[in-house]
């Protein structure tokens, strides 16, 4: 049996309340409130739940750079544990990097993960195709055939690595086009980084750890777009932290040059300050930046020359960052706390609406990863007829953030007891409900079986 969703007086993309209507996996009804005719008086198939004139609908959240560690180091996440935290930040669909052991970079590793994620049933796992043979920098992985297979690979990247041989860039950008593909620079000259731990600025060094300077994110950008020109194909900048990488993504698109940007959450909020702790959680690649380039990549977001908002979603087992700073591992959690960072960052000052936010989260990514077409579609909207993929948010609701105490099985966020507004109250996958009052409704596979019994929740949600 599958669950028909009556969600009354909710606000679609932060707009007029509405009632909406999810059934047999597509959105049904979308009218004003009071126009849903389901009830769940007179059908036991029905659940309502009551938006309050309050709760947003957004569609599902993308993600276009996800690590889910598996295959490799199960320890630190595992795809289920990684994407039941995704669903949980309100995700339908994340992007898998490569950078597992073995590396995504033959067509039977990312058809591995791409099952994984199937079965795990909580969101879509798009694998990432590695650009060369282990992340090596030597030798061009087998796009095609990874772009071939079930997984349907169209993003290729080798992220944590940049692709610094500009031979090799030419070519991955030339191969990908066969396809439609993409790839996603991880922009890192690594001769200017040797040993690098953080930013190269005033922080770095007053506490004495060696800097990394923007220039080796920018000169990696300045040359990729001009290649991409060069050859005429696409781009996506990885990451992007400074404010010169801001001005050289405007002036690449000024030109027509196909690129496309992200930035993560913790590059919207956070600075280099952080490091004067010592603490690891906030030691990242690229590394947290200065003031002026936060206020670089909000106004880069807000006026469009940033595309997306990716989380670099990086979970890392205790003992590899609970050390010494220069023994700790790069990367930070980031899939649970990613909408409250943009709501906190974007919408509440005034920079950003709701729709905007579907934009950045939802709909370019898709549009990037191309999972925006076909009959799993997804970051196409709240409309009649289009896949029930969608996000209930709370934006008046707030939370402490703990790291113990989120769904992903690593603790390393930076934002470790810090309040947060936004709340994600429920996630669609496909007209499936995969969090109801804010917890995972572990259901299990594309049927929802695992949903008897689970109602009680979503009562609690609409009183
Ligand atoms: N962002 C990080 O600091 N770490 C990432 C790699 C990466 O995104 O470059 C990781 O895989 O841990
Ligand atoms: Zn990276
Ligand atoms: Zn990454």
């Amino acid at each position: 049996m599958t669950t028909t969703y009556v969600l009354r007086g909710v606000r679609p993309l932060g707009g007029e309340p509405a009632d909406v209507v999810l059934d047999g996996g597509r959105i049904t009804h979308l009218g004003a409130p009071g126009s849903a005719t389901p009830s769940s008086d007179t059908d036991p198939g029905v659940v309502e739940i009551d938006g309050e004139n309050r709760l947003i609908l957004l569609p599902g959240l993308v993600d276009l750079h996800t690590h889910l560690r598996e295959p490799g180091r199960e320890d630190a996440e595992t795809v289920c544990s990684g994407t039941r935290a995704a669903a949980a930040g309100g995700f339908t669909a994340v992007h898998a990097m490569a950078n597992t052991t073995p590396t995504q970079d033959t067509a039977g590793v990312v058809e591995q993960v791409w099952r994984l994620g199937r079965d795990a049933g909580w969101v879509d796992v798009r694998p990432v195709g590695a650009v060369t043979v282990g992340l090596g920098g030597e030798r061009l992985a087998e796009l095609g055939a990874m772009a071939d297979s079930a997984a349907g690979v169209r993003v290729f990247s080798d992220d944590g690595k940049c692709v610094h041989d500009p031979v090799l860039m030419r070519r991955a950008l030339e191969y990908v086009k066969a396809f439609d593909g993409v790839v996603a620079q991880h922009a890192q000259e690594p001769r200017l980084t040797e040993g690098a731990q953080m930013n190269e600025g005033v922080v770095s060094s007053e506490v004495g750890l060696a800097g990394w300077p923007a220039v080796a994110e920018e000169s990696i950008i300045a040359r990729d777009v001009l290649l991409a020109e060069h050859v005429g194909s696409r781009l996506h900048v990885c990451h992007l932290s400074t404010a010169r990488s801001v001005e050289i993504v405007r002036w690449a698109k000024s030109r027509g040059v196909e690129v496309t940007a992200e930035v993560t959450p913790h590059h919207l909020l956070l600075t280099d300050e952080r490091a004067r702790s010592y603490d690891a959680r906030f030691k990242v690649n690229p590394p947290l930046r200065t003031e002026g380039d936060v206020e670089a990549v909000r106004e880069g977001l807000a006026d469009g020359t940033i595309d997306i908002v990716a989380t670099d979603h990086a979970p890392h087992p205790v003992e590899d960052k609970d050390c010494e700073w220069a023994a700790a591992a790069f990367g930070m959690t980031g899939l649970e706390t990613a909408l409250s960072v943009v709501q906190a960052t974007m919408v509440d000052t005034g920079r950003m609406s709701w729709a905007d936010v579907a934009r950045v989260l939802s709909q370019a990514p898709a549009r990037i990863g191309r999972i925006d077409a076909g009959p799993a579609a997804q970051g196409r909207g709240v409309g009649v007829g289009e896949p029930a993929n969608v996000t209930l948010v709370d934006p008046a609701a707030s939370r402490t953030v703990r790291g113990a105490q989120q769904v992903t099985a690593s603790a390393n966020t930076p934002l470790e007891g810090m309040e947060l507004p936004g709340v994600v109250v429920a996630t669609f996958l496909r007209g499936r409900a995969t969090v109801l009052g804010g917890v995972p409704v572990d259901a299990g596979g594309e049927d929802g079986s695992g949903l008897a019994g689970r109602v009680g929740e979503t009562e609690a949600v609409a009183s």
